[in-house]
């Protein structure tokens, strides 16, 4: 196997990340697609985990990355950082055989707004034509008033929001260099995961650089004049309309639910149409926005109402070793038994702790792989794994264990390394 130094993976590493966000890992065998290592005295110069340099990162990069090919040790259990092998669960691995594979405000009158709101990107307005301006352009799905919006300029409070008609949207802005972030609501204190988002991230290459977890106050919001009892028809986002359900029935409303694509765009909507007898779960901002008077303040059942939002960006960032980080990694796994059993001790026998831990079947849709030569593949796996865990991947630790892991399983994708909104509510 031809032997390659941390600066190939500096040198390369940034366009095999954006050609192939997925990897393709074969069988263990000759036939699998990957065809280059790194050495143990290059994998010595990041003898405590990887320095602070982009160069440094993205090296550490490939090395988790990469595959790692085991010599069966079944009484080691020891664990050793000193000599770069690491033997957990009776595997010893060494990085001297890892094998790369290629990773891949406004105010209404009469129902008329004082100021048109500003009209979301939908997907016919996406042309690469890069807009220039020293801030940061955060896309998110949604208009102004938004949860999602509230989100990107709290993680970044100079920024310029792009609202988006679908999340699709979002991702494509910034793939396209329209946006320099997008913003992604993933789950929900009350009703857990937002699956759809995650298959976003699956089938788009764009890394997790931030999380914000904004505590979510709901309003009941109507037109100026109507009053509760008028009410036929409350309209918002399903995972608003959900998270006011109790609260709604013991305002004794009588009134239809109906799910839009957004809590703002569903005060948009009202006002814009005059509708007297409909009202919208929104935040007080998006009331202020579209002139709608609050009919009801924090209607959300759960009063510590939490949404998780993850930033998104075209390349992960550097992790520091200053302040606590946390790595979303997504595998599968079609062969093979107590997987998730030897991939979960491959954390905790390095004590790194885990935030999140989700399966979801993922029977009916495949997950596009690409290979080396960027060539893309289909492949079925039942269930799809999700996990956050608390560790960057400038730690060595977490390093060996997603060496590990990626042992255990057929196919395994970092999201990203970000640090931790560790933001008390
Ligand atoms: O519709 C919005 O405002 C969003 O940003 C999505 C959402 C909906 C409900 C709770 C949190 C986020």
């Amino acid at each position: 196997m031809q032997t390659l130094s941390p600066a190939y993976y500096t040198n390369n590493l940034n366009s095999l990340m954006r050609t192939s966000p997925y990897k393709f890992t074969g069988p263990r065998s000759s036939a699998r697609l990957s065809v280059h290592c790194i050495s143990p005295s290059d994998a010595a110069q990041f003898p405590d985990g990887i320095g602070y340099s982009r160069a440094d990162w993205q090296s550490s990069c490939a090395i988790l990355s990469s595959k790692v090919v085991s010599s069966e040790q079944p009484n080691d259990k020891s664990y050793s950082s000193a000599d770069h092998v690491t033997s957990v669960n009776g595997h010893k691995t060494s990085v001297e055989n890892i094998n790369l594979i290629q990773i891949n405000a406004a105010n209404s009158h009469n129902g008329q707004l004082a100021f048109p709101p500003q009209k979301p990107l939908s997907i016919t307005d996406l042309s690469p034509a890069p807009m220039h301006s020293s801030e940061l352009r955060v896309a998110y799905q949604g208009v102004p008033g938004a949860y999602s919006e509230a989100t990107a300029v709290k993680a970044y409070p100079n920024c310029e929001t792009i609202p988006c008609d679908q999340f699709e949207v979002a991702f494509q802005a910034v793939e396209l260099w329209i946006a320099d972030r997008a913003v992604l609501p993933v789950e929900n204190s009350l009703g857990g995961s937002i699956h759809r988002n995650y298959d976003l991230l699956l089938s788009h290459r764009l890394h997790i650089v931030g999380e914000v977890q904004l505590p979510v106050h709901h309003c009941l919001l109507a037109l100026p004049g109507v009053r509760k009892e008028y009410i036929t028809r409350v309209i918002s986002h399903p995972q608003a309309l959900a998270q006011c359900e109790h609260t709604l029935t013991k305002l004794g409303l009588q009134a239809s639910r109906e799910a839009v694509d957004n809590t703002a765009g569903a005060a948009e909507y009202i006002a814009t149409n005059n509708m007297r007898d409909t009202a919208a779960i929104a935040s007080a901002r998006a009331a202020e926005l579209y002139g709608m008077q609050i009919l009801a303040d924090g209607i959300q059942d759960d009063s510590s109402n939490v949404t998780r939002f993850v930033m998104l960006a075209r390349e992960p960032i550097i992790p520091r070793k200053d302040r606590p980080f946390k790595t979303s990694i997504v595998f599968a796994n079609d062969k093979g038994t107590n997987v998730l059993f030897k991939v979960l001790s491959a954390f905790a026998f390095r004590n790194i702790s885990l935030t999140k831990i989700e399966s979801r079947p993922h029977r009916n849709s495949p997950i596009k792989l690409v290979d080396d030569a960027n060539f893309g593949t289909t492949k079925h796996f039942d269930y799809m794994f999700y996990v956050d865990f608390k560790a960057s991947m400038a730690e060595l630790r977490a390093q060996n264990a997603l060496a590990e892991v990626q042992e255990f399983t057929s196919f395994l994708r970092v999201f990203g390394s970000y640090p931790m909104d560790m933001t008390p509510w």
